[in-house]
């Protein structure tokens, strides 16, 4: 099954758009999880616990694992994910040469989505694209205050280049598994694209932490319903200084997010 059917049913089942972001910063993990072998897999297994009836997806970000215990906790995090019925979307901004792309994509056969930078071209997105049962999420207008640098300039046809990716991408989506990654910080940009791209599924990021438009991301980050709204710092982070009941805050920050989103939908 496509990963945006399988979305779809997800959405419907836990009546929620929000992917819960898991960034488990080590100088944020609570004290008493240090003890344990992994202690970002420690405090991952209890966000989940705690918010999955809320997840629509669950989106670890690979720069939080890049370091071999960082490997292990996010196999053991993917697959307790996944016994808890939550598709995981690794944001890990991949692309490279065909060759190496090759084996980036590989990492499908383990998460449901990714998300992929677009500036290498097709053919370094193309094993992702390939791949009719995963979701592949194109970087489009990112929600940093430096994606301007780029995404903004305007080219000789008139179009931004960010317009130029969405494009592009809704070219790609031969499979129908593309969506865009465009940030909550950027409203305007947000309905502009879905008004260029209709069908495209939006992963929009920058609520919370970040200070983007919650109304927004739902208005314009839904295509027929489907889409994603991140936070991660906002819900795994909701009650750091709450020692023992750090998850029981995620679940309320969690449940509280979904509702506020849910009002726009
Ligand atoms: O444009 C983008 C693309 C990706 N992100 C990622 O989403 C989360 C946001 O975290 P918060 O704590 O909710 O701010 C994080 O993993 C980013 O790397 C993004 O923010 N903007």
């Amino acid at each position: 099954m496509n990963f945006f059917d399988r979305l779809h049913d997800r959405i419907r089942a836990v009546d929620s758009v929000v992917s819960v972001g898991l960034d488990p910063d080590p100088e944020r993990i609570p004290d008493h999880l240090e003890e344990y072998d992994l202690p970002r897999w420690a405090f991952n297994r209890r966000i989940i616990d705690a918010t999955h009836e809320h997840a629509a997806v669950f989106k670890p970000n690979a720069a939080f694992y890049e370091d071999p215990d960082g490997w292990r906790a996010l196999e053991e995090t993917i697959a307790y994910a996944h016994g808890k019925d939550v598709p995981v979307l690794l944001d890990a901004k991949r692309a490279d040469i065909g060759n190496t792309t090759r084996q980036y994509a590989q990492v499908l056969e383990n998460v449901d989505a990714i998300t992929v930078n677009p500036y290498m071209g097709r053919d370094s997105l193309q094993p992702f694209l390939a791949d009719e049962e995963s979701g592949v999420f194109v970087l489009c207008r990112t929600s940093n205050p430096g994606g301007e640098d780029l995404q903004d300039l305007e080219l000789e046809t008139g179009e931004a280049v960010y317009e130029r990716v969405a494009a592009l991408a809704d070219l790609w989506n031969e499979n129908d598994n593309v969506g865009l990654v465009v940030g909550a910080t950027k409203p305007e940009e947000l309905e502009e694209l879905r008004e260029q791209v209709p069908d495209l599924p939006f992963l929009v990021p920058g609520i919370g932490a970040q200070g983007g438009d919650a109304e927004a991301a739902v208005e314009y980050g839904l295509a027929d319903g489907v889409g994603l709204v991140n936070s991660s710092r906002g819900i795994i982070f909701a009650g750091e200084n709450q020692g023992e009941g750090f998850a029981k805050a995620s679940e309320q920050a969690a449940k509280r997010l979904k509702k506020r989103l849910n009002q726009y939908r």
